[in-house]
């Protein structure tokens, strides 16, 4: 496994978030976590990240590449956070600063990890593979002059551009028109075309049905089921996951 979560736990004072949470991920395999509003998705994906707030109490195991990595030092995050894994969110207009050019914001990702040199191909390189055919105009282009499907081409090319092994995405279409939402699905499918291992976080089962390999199902902070994609749909097993489907 290239990730792997084991008997994952999190406490926000009395509060038990997250509940013995375990799974793990495979290079080339899309894992969509589904669960409503509250259920601990987003939890997840900062546990993984590094990005709890100190007074968060957890246990349990997080492993990269075999490597522990739950509670390193922010140093140590802040070596694999957007190098070896990375994350686009949900709301790509709170993300992008808009004091800054496109071609910015991405260089700047690619510099924190390897300087500056070949920072400007390498972005325009991620703009294509974002899907951006006109990189070079989007480049000196500021937040505001996008439309929100382009902006969240512009988050996956910031998440992207040093070429990470992990990308979590939490609700990455929720904030986008219909229409869109399609297209930007189809870029986490090409990512792991690339041999990416992907996470996204969803409440919507349309989302799943898109692009998920396969799934957990997650329910007050715990996994009631866990299988891949075709199962799921066709053989759901509990009622929490029933009543999900339905909403669909
Ligand atoms: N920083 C925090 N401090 C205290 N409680 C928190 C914090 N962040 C989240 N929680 C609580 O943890 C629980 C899980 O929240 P989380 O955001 O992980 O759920 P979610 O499934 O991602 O929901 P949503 O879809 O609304 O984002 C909720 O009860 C939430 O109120």
């Amino acid at each position: 496994m290239l990730l792997e979560v084991e008997s994952l736990n999190l406490w926000y004072g009395e509060k038990h978030i997250l509940k013995d949470v375990s799974f793990g991920i495979d290079a080339g395999e899309v894992l969509c976590i589904v669960g409503e509003s509250g259920s601990g998705k987003s939890s997840i994906l900062a546990s993984i990240m590094g990005l709890l707030p100190k007074y968060a109490k957890v246990s349990g195991s997080v492993k990269f590449k075999g490597k522990e990595i739950l509670g390193l030092a922010e140093s140590e995050y802040r070596k694999l956070r957007g190098r070896y894994i990375s994350t686009v969110f949900q709301e790509p207009s709170a993300y992008l600063d808009p004091l800054f050019k496109i071609g910015t914001q991405i260089e700047e990702a690619y510099i924190a990890h390897f300087g500056k040199k070949g920072a400007k191909q390498k972005s325009l390189q991620a703009l294509k593979d974002a899907g951006i055919e006109d990189a070079e105009r989007v480049y000196r282009l500021y937040p505001h002059h996008l439309s929100g499907g382009m902006k969240q081409r512009v988050c996956i090319a910031i998440a992207t551009v040093c070429d990470p092994e992990v990308v979590l995405a939490d609700e990455p279409t929720t904030a986008l028109d219909v229409s869109v939402q399609e297209k930007i699905l189809a870029l986490f499918r090409r990512l792991r075309e690339r041999g990416k291992a992907v996470i996204i976080v969803t409440h919507d089962f349309g989302v799943v049905a898109e692009v998920a390999d396969r799934v957990i199902v997650l329910k007050d902070g715990q996994v009631v089921e866990q299988k891949d994609v075709f199962s799921i749909f066709d053989y759901p097993d509990h009622p929490y996951t029933k009543e999900l489907l339905s909403a669909l």
